[in-house]
């Protein structure tokens, strides 16, 4: 039976350090994260997801975003190398983690770098953003690895936010949802829904027409409910401080065997 297993990373005493790109720096409350990550975690359990943690890289402190370390591919664990040189020894638990699972794991390797928050898969289409974390050579690395295993593997450009899923992510159907003013080239993508909010683009699939949204977006909500899709929220405020989404605060296994 497919797996419902998701990676978290409990944040690090030193979030408020965290990176900042495309946004001013606000003052992070570490307290409120910890609390808000909890919520985040106990909405995935309670949507059927097995929540494994990933040890704690207490001196990294964008550690809590742990998709950037780590791109799944059927069973295939791609261990990133991430564009920001501060966030490259979350790797490492990372790493341990997913063999203890019994992934089969691959590494991007210098001069490559990747963020998993630039990996969009959609069915077997597998987009990558090619923006200020992930280089060409990062690309053509994650192309090697999962071509082989059946990925069509679709390159866009991104420039006006962090990685590829701060402007896009698809829908259980695989329509790709994205707020207009933040998505280079929205004709790249053969189904795409504009939603009014920037956080209304991320939308994490919790199964069925179940979504995991940002309570920062609720015009969007109310737009993809009317759709048919129930969406639970989640208040991630203070990860949005730090370029944060829903997205990148946990990693999801769906396609290991017991
Ligand atoms: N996949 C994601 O959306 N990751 C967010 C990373 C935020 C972190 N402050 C960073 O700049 O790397």
């Amino acid at each position: 039976m497919p797996s419902k297993k998701a990676l978290v990373r409990r944040p690090s005493p030193r979030l408020a350090e965290g990176l900042v790109t495309h946004i001013e720096r606000e003052k992070v409350d570490v307290d409120r994260a910890v609390e808000q990550w909890e919520a985040y975690v106990e909405a995935l359990r309670t949507h059927g997801w097995e929540t494994i943690e990933v040890e704690p890289a207490d001196d990294c402190p964008d550690s809590v975003f742990v998709e950037d370390t780590v791109v799944m591919y059927r069973n295939v664990a791609l261990i990133t190398r991430p564009g920001a040189e501060s966030r490259r020894e979350e790797t490492a638990g990372v790493e341990e983690a997913v063999a203890r699972l019994g992934c089969s794991v691959n590494w991007i390797w210098e001069p490559g770098t990747l963020d998993g928050g630039d990996v969009l898969k959609v069915g077997e289409t597998v987009y990558v953003g090619r923006g200020g974390r992930t280089n060409a050579a990062g690309v053509q690395q994650l192309r090697a690895a999962f071509e082989p295993l059946g990925a069509r593997v679709v390159a866009v450009p991104v420039s006006k936010v962090l990685h590829l899923k701060s402007a896009v992510t698809a829908l259980p159907d695989g329509t790709v949802v994205g707020h207009i003013p933040k998505v280079d080239r929205p004709s790249l993508f053969p189904g795409f829904l504009s939603v009014p909010e920037e956080s209304g683009a991320h939308v994490v699939l919790l199964g069925a027409h179940k979504l995991l949204m940002a309570a920062s977006a609720p015009q969007t909500a109310e737009l993809l409910t009317d759709l048919g899709h129930e969406v639970v929220t989640v208040d991630i405020g203070e990860f949005e401080k730090l370029e944060g989404c829903v997205t990148c605060l946990s990693v999801r296994l769906r396609e290991l065997y017991a």
